[in-house]
């Protein structure tokens, strides 16, 4: 069931600028055809070494709530998969519904999940600052993780618990530790294709990476997600939901597959 993308919602401010990217080639969110990814045996797994002590705050930016790390050094990094150099972890973020219909940027074989997590690393290796990563091409790697209706997550309910202290857009709160693995499926199992930031400035500057598992998460967990607001205190109250970017023509991609 595709989302009833309601006008409004696409006049959010945030998508005051086109929705698809003039000349874009390599755009995200996509639909990823399960019989159409190529298993690469050369892919490397993923390895993972994140620091909690490198959690700064969460802070709801009137798009989605972000939990952001101190990337001054190599202390919460990823390296293998398809990644060329190490990157280093500088925010994670979920995009949901508001309703468990829809909510995730990727769909699987045309299926949405109620949400789905991002976590953003940039290369630091070749560029100075993010800033400047956001322009290249591989300046980006996000780790993409669906969120399915199911158990409640334990990892999952420190964040939850902090969300209405960063009700209201602009909000922050001081977040020290954390550690963002828990909120990873056990399975290596992953796509991985050239895609884009899914909201401004849009650039075509993220290798996906997209875990084939989702992670559960409970409705109570989901509603949390709802209770925040898009705009600022003070404001006509407009509930954080739907924010995720409608799919992308595939063009001339191939995603892989980690996996037979
Ligand atoms: N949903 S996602 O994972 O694709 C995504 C990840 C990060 C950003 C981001 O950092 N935006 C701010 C931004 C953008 C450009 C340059 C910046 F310096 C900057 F902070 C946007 C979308
Ligand atoms: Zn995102």
């Amino acid at each position: 069931a595709c989302c009833s993308y309601r006008l409004r919602d696409a006049l959010h401010p945030l998508w005051q600028s086109p929705l698809t990217i003039p000349g874009g080639t390599r755009q995200s969110p996509i639909n990823i055809q399960w019989r159409d990814s190529v298993y690469d045996p050369f892919l490397k797994p993923l390895k993972i070494s994140y620091d909690p002590t490198t959690c700064l705050h969460i802070w709801n930016n009137g798009y989605s709530f972000l939990v952001e790390f101190d990337d001054s050094t190599d202390r919460s990094i990823i390296v293998g998969g398809p990644l060329e150099n190490q990157y280093r972890l500088k925010q994670f973020h979920f995009h949901w519904g508001a309703i468990n219909d829809w909510g995730s940027e990727h769909t699987v074989d045309s299926k949405f999940y109620p949400a789905e997590l991002h976590l953003v690393h940039w290369n630091a290796v070749e560029y100075p600052t993010f800033e400047e990563a956001v322009m290249e091409g591989n300046g980006l790697a996000v780790i993409g993780v669906f969120l399915k209706l199911g158990a409640r997550h334990e990892g999952l309910q420190t964040l939850v618990d902090a969300l209405p202290a960063v009700k209201h857009k602009d909000t922050v709160i001081e977040f020290d530790v954390f550690d963002p693995s828990c909120l990873l499926p056990s399975c290596p199992d992953y796509w991985t294709y050239a895609g884009s930031l899914t909201t401004p400035p849009l650039t075509e500057s993220v290798t996906w990476i997209i875990k084939k598992k989702p992670i559960e998460v409970d409705e109570d967990q989901l509603e949390a997600f709802r209770m925040l607001l898009f705009t600022s205190d003070g404001e006509e109250e407009k509930r954080m939901v739907d924010n995720f970017r409608p799919l992308q023509p595939l063009m001339d991609r191939t995603v892989r597959s980690s996996f037979q």
